[in-house]
Formats: structure tokens, C-alpha cells, sequence
């Protein structure tokens, strides 16, 4: 999901573009403007964090919507978050796109799935309708992957 930083900041088209060029699948995307129950919920292993309210404001406070987006390919989860970088941009290696483009914890622009349970829950959280994911072949799909 590119959060509301990451759209305020233009930075959509480079982060899809990051997964694109990687070889891995955009099956599902959209801007959502989470309501705060949403932002609570996604975050909800957070809650009794002292940012949890702050964080919570930011993400649904209709400043800029959320891009909502499911990738699939190999590890897509492990190494999507690599991808992203360390939660705090300046932990995060120079490279990883938080690393690139980031430099605060609570504007980190991106947020990944950090597990299989978590990416099934949240794919159901922010696409819930029959038919919202897309299975489809990319033309290049066997110069990306190879079946031996
Ligand atoms: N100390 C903090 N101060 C402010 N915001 C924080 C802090 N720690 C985490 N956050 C915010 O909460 C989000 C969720 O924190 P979490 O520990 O789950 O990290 P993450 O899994 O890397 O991030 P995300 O879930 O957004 O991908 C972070 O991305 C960041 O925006």
C-alpha cells in the first residue's frame, strides 16, 4: 500500500514502477480513502503503541487516499519488504525505496504485508469483492520465470 505521504509526494508511479521492473504481477490496485475504523483496523497489532492515534489520524484523515495493490510473484512478501526498506527510512538501506525516498518514521510513504496470514487478511480487508483481484498472464511471464 502506498500511504498518503507516498501519493501526496508523487511517488506512485516510481514505487509500481519498482515492483514492475522486478518481474513481479500487479493483480489488484486502487485509491481507497480509509475511514479511521478502516486505519484502526489495518493497524490493529498497533494499538497500544503511543503512536497508534497519531498514526491512525494520518492515514484517514482524507488528506490524500491510500493506493491499495496485491503483487504476486515469487517471495513476492519477503522480498517486497525488502524492497521497501527498514520501517524507519533511516534504517533502511540506501537503495530500498524507503531508504531512497524517506527519512521519517511516521512518513515511511509505503507499507508491505509481512507475512502470508497478514497479506491473506489484508487482501480481504481492502478488496473485498468477489472478482477485485485479476488472474492474467504477462506476455513476458516466461522471460521472468522459468519452470525448470
Ligand atoms: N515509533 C514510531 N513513531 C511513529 N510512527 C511509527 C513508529 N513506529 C512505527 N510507526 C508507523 O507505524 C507503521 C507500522 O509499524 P510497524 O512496526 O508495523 O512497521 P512496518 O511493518 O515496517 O510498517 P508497515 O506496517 O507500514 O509496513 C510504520 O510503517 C510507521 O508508519
Amino acid at each position: 500500500m502506498i500511504k498518503p505521504d507516498g501519493v501526496q509526494r508523487g511517488l506512485i508511479g516510481k514505487i509500481i514502477n519498482r515492483f514492475e521492473e522486478r518481474g513481479y504481477k500487479l493483480v489488484a490496485l486502487k485509491t481507497v480513502a480509509p475511514s479511521k475504523e478502516m486505519a484502526e483496523r489495518h493497524y490493529a497489532d498497533l494499538k497500544n503503541k503511543p503512536f497508534f492515534p497519531s498514526l491512525v489520524e494520518y492515514m484517514s484523515n482524507g488528506a490524500a487516499p491510500v493506493v491499495a495493490m496485491v503483487w504476486e510473484g515469487s517471495d513476492v512478501i519477503r522480498q517486497g519488504r525488502a524492497m521497501l526498506g527498514a520501517t524507519s527510512p533511516l534504517d533502511a538501506a540506501s537503495g530500498t525505496l524507503r531508504g531512497q525516498y524517506c527519512v521519517s518514521i511516521g512518513r515511511n510513504a509505503i507499507h508491505g504485508s509481512d507475512s502470508f496470514e497478514s497479506a491473506e487478511k489484508e487482501i480481504g480487508m481492502w478488496f473485498p469483492q468477489a472478482g477485485e483481484l485479476i488472474s492474467w498472464t504477462p506476455a513476458i511471464w516466461n522471460w521472468v520465470m522459468s519452470n525448470n
